[in-house]
């Protein structure tokens, strides 16, 4: 058997058995084919040097242990429901992870909250946990830990992007992380996370909440909206305290969960991501929080809302199957978040959304507070989500929609059959860092990923065809160097703050500019620089004009053959659909609307806007005629409003 085909029965591109593509390459980049053989060495030989000794075998929730005993705590007010269990000890690990601990709790109510290793709400005031240097480091690491990413070198300019906020009386912004206007006990974590100062997104949106208002917040990616809904939501819950169980326990209801805080964001990665952020930022609080998401086992996610739920993270679906199953209430909501507001209210997850928060027991909107965040939010986007938000405030960082100027972005005239070996030039050029490779479909990612892996490049993918475990596996040995390439659909195109992510490329462009802001914000984070290279050919001409905006607006070099094409494509009248100029994505009710036909391709809805009085009448009407929501298909989230492609 040749060494190739040894090297090839060992490959396995789900970065889950531990076995690696062996050092030797068989391809040699152009730039050093010239030199004698034994100097053609390729540049990421050594990662790999230890593959294998860590499989990533514990990552996945499934395996949260710890050791508990659960009281009664009946001298804590005694209000409430109250439970006693006794688990007993258990041992193992938590996402590779130790976070052991020891908890006692009752359930619910106000006066009631002890959890061991959890804070309690006693007599109107927050009573931390006791505090747990295991635990710490487990949540914070370590300062020079690489895996706890900490702001890059351009994490002052933040201070720069110019910020609006519009909307009535606006509350002044926060210049420092300071208790007040935060609970103390933030502030510590918040400390202990490093984090020493906040992003304009998180200036704002912290008296935002706490004035009790509501919140459409677009903000570049990258810059913090996680913390822009934690900090606040966790702010108030801590000085505020647990709401009283809703409704007489039944048999069937005593189990039930009744969160205070919901957050909504489109994928199990992500919600995943969240959760973990929750649980720093929640560190010996009296706030429990849980994750839920499908593609993993139902009733361990049960057990553990069953434990305590206070914040929820959940992707719709599964959360609407809890639902179903009468696990959760929503009737305590007092914060609802939806993350990546667009994609969640666009044709995929709208129907969804609107079940959970209008058809079940969620407090109306004018009594729950409701906050929207992402890094672009067209014009028809807004409109449809001003049914879920009262009197909101609109806040864009930066130009709406607009890309990270920490991002170098490179446009390269590639035909399709060419792509592979581009890609395999650009690759072999690189020696450190992450690279994230976008295609269009799941099969393309599984035939590019082999197609790498042939090369000997240690590469792995993520789409929507894989199995949880194996998304999970190929996203741990990602993160961690193992498989420093990873081939993904959209899946992984929104929301992944993965460190050292050092270049994005996109092998497909998307047909949405929005996703293509998305994708390459998976590099150039928290003030970090990163390279975004896409392949562009005649093929991505619906994006055109858009890209070349986009280009424009983050000071990007822009190929002349992509103004040429630009230009063409103007004069061929196949630019519908375009970005409708500058005021795209701002805050719609600010007038400014006489592109807003433009995104929906509705004339009606042109004259549109001038004022956020009128609206609500609109939106309904919009919608009650039928028209609204299919007018949007054509230009927005009709991909990825089909799970399925991704
Ligand atoms: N105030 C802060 N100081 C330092 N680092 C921060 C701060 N806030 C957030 N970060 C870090 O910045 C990174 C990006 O934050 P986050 O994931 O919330 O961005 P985002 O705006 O939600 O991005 P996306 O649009 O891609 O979802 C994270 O690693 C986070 O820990």
């Amino acid at each position: 058997m040749s060494d190739l085909s040894n090297d090839m029965q060992n490959l396995n591109i789900n970065g889950g058995n531990g076995q690696q593509p062996a050092a030797r390459r068989s391809y040699v980049p152009p730039h050093i084919r010239s030199l004698p053989s034994d100097q053609q060495h390729a540049p990421r030989s050594n990662y790999g040097s230890n593959y294998g000794s860590n499989n990533g075998g514990d990552y996945g929730r499934s395996n949260y242990n710890d050791n508990r005993g659960y009281n009664n705590g009946g001298s804590f007010g005694g209000y409430g429901q109250r439970r006693s269990y006794n688990n007993g000890p258990r041992g193992g690990n938590f996402g590779g992870n130790s976070y052991g601990n020891n908890r006692g709790y009752n359930n619910r109510g106000p006066g009631g909250y002890q959890r061991n290793g959890q804070g309690r709400f006693v007599d109107g005031k927050h009573v931390p946990a006791a505090k747990n240097p295991a635990v710490e480091k487990d949540l914070f690491g370590e300062a020079d830990d690489p895996k706890f990413q900490s702001s890059g070198i351009n994490f002052d300019n933040y201070d720069e992007i110019p910020v609006e906020a519009t909307g009535n009386d606006v509350p002044e912004p926060i210049s420092t992380f300071t208790s007040p206007p935060l609970e103390e006990l933030l502030l510590e974590n918040i400390q202990l996370a490093r984090f020493s100062k906040p992003t304009p997104v998180q200036k704002y949106s912290v008296p935002i909440v706490a004035a009790g208002r509501d919140l459409m917040a677009c903000a570049q990616t990258g810059s913090g909206k996680t913390g822009g809904f934690l900090f606040p939501i966790l702010s108030q819950s801590f000085l505020n305290g647990p709401s009283a169980v809703p409704e007489p326990t039944t048999h069937f209801s005593k189990n039930k969960a009744y969160p205070t805080a919901l957050v909504l964001a489109p994928t199990r990665e992500l919600v995943s991501q969240i959760y973990d952020e929750a649980k720093k930022f929640t560190y010996r609080s009296w706030v429990r929080p849980t994750v839920a998401y499908g593609g993993a086992d139902i009733g361990s996610q049960i057990r553990e809302i069953e434990r305590g739920c206070d914040l929820l993270v959940a992707t719709p679906g599964r959360l609407s199957d809890l639902l179903d199953r009468g696990k959760v209430s929503l009737a305590n909501i007092k914060y609802l978040v939806l993350d990546e507001a667009d994609r969640m209210l666009d044709m995929g997850f709208e129907p969804q959304i609107r079940q959970i928060v209008q058809g079940c027991d969620m407090p109306g909107v004018e009594d729950r507070q409701t906050l929207l965040f992402s890094a672009t939010f067209p014009r028809d986007i807004q409109m449809l989500a001003t049914d879920f938000l009262k009197d909101y405030i609109f806040l864009s960082v930066g130009k709406v929609g607009s890309t990270s100027e920490n991002i170098t972005q490179k446009v390269l005239y590639v035909e399709d059959n060419e792509k592979n070996s581009v890609l395999l030039d650009i690759l072999s050029s690189e020696d450190n860092g992450l690279t994230l490779i976008f295609v269009e479909t799941k099969r393309m990612a599984d035939v590019l990923s082999n197609f790498l892996i042939s090369q000997n490049f240690y590469a792995t993918s993520i789409h929507g065809d894989r199995s949880q475990h194996e998304r999970e596996r190929a996203l741990e040995s990602f993160r961690s160097g193992k498989f420093p390439i990873l081939v993904a659909t959209a899946v992984a195109a929104r929301g992944l703050d993965i460190p050292n992510v050092t270049h994005v490329i996109n092998y497909d462009l998307p047909s949405d500019i929005d996703d293509y802001v998305h994708r390459i914000g998976r590099t150039g984070r928290a003030g970090n620089t990163g390279v975004a290279t896409a392949f562009f050919n005649r093929g991505n001409k619906n994006i055109v004009k858009d890209f070349v905006e986009i280009l424009t607006e983050a000071k990007q070099e822009v190929p002349q053959f992509l103004t040429a094409i630009a230009r063409e494509s103007s004069r061929g009248g196949s630019m519908r659909g375009g970005r409708g100029g500058k005021t795209q994505n701002k805050d719609f009710r600010r007038g400014g609307n006489s592109n807003y036909g433009n995104n929906n391709g509705g004339s009606s809805f042109g004259g549109y806007g001038n004022n956020s009085s009128s609206f609500g009448g609109y939106a309904n009407n919009g919608r009650a005629q039928g028209g609204y929501a299919n007018n949007n298909s054509n230009n927005y989230g009709n991909q990825s409003s089909a799970n399925s492609w991704w």
